[in-house]
């Protein structure tokens, strides 16, 4: 069974209290927030005041997705405003080694990203430092595109690169995820499923996180 990470940036944001009601009524595990600088990636979205009022609406842990250049400026004021899980981008951090041991000193879990023309061969040498590895099953910037099909080979190279070393690290997916997709991203060997436009431009949103979590 995988874990649910709903992503907050498909959500309603003149309603975010109504969003965060969803996600803690819902079999969300944790919940996805996208953090982008318009320099990384060509979008603007929200950043730590967002956060920092989000956390105190629910205390399932957060997820929290850096598209940002330089992410060791601000690793440590994620961490105040409540981030649990702190992600950046391979593609944004040559000294990624660094970035890893920073967050985890901060007392965060360590996740890292790869846009999806980066080969999973590039985790070769961090992969044992990693608490999370997040494929990009889109070009990040926006929610609500298509997956990309050539996802699910990188996720059973991962799955086989983690199982062949012993290793305890979450596969996590994001972009186009949906009901659709999710029992074969699932089967591929992913552990956890972002959802955004999938879980909050539903009819029924709390349904639509329990469809993805019956998997
Ligand atoms: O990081 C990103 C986009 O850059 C994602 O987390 C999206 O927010 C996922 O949205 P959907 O593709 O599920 O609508
Ligand atoms: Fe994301």
């Amino acid at each position: 069974m995988a874990l649910i990470a709903p992503s907050l940036l498909a959500a309603d944001f003149l309603h975010l209290d109504a969003a965060l009601r969803m996600v803690n009524d819902s079999q969300a595990d944790w919940l996805h927030l996208d953090v982008m600088d318009g320099r990384f990636v060509p979008n603007i979205s929200f950043g730590l005041p967002v956060i920092e009022s989000l956390r105190k609406a629910t205390s399932k842990p957060f997820d929290v997705h850096l598209m940002i250049l330089e992410p060791e400026k601000y690793a440590e004021a994620f961490k105040k405003a409540g981030a649990d899980i702190l992600t950046v981008h391979i593609e944004a951090c040559p000294h990624l080694h660094r970035n890893v041991q920073q967050i985890k000193s901060l007392g965060m879990k360590a996740g890292v990203a790869l846009n999806p023309h980066t080969p999973i061969a590039s985790l070769d040498n961090i992969l044992g430092d990693m608490d999370l590895v997040c494929l990009m099953s889109v070009n990040p910037g926006f929610g609500g595109q298509s997956f990309i099909p050539g996802t699910i080979n990188k996720i059973k190279q991962l799955r086989q690169m983690i199982d062949d070393r012993g290793l305890q690290v979450d596969i996590e997916i994001d972009g186009g995820v949906g009901e659709k997709n999710a029992a074969e991203i699932v089967a591929a060997g992913a552990t956890v499923l972002v959802a955004g436009s999938s879980v909050f431009n539903a009819a029924d949103p709390l349904a639509a996180v329990a469809q993805l979590k019956s998997l």
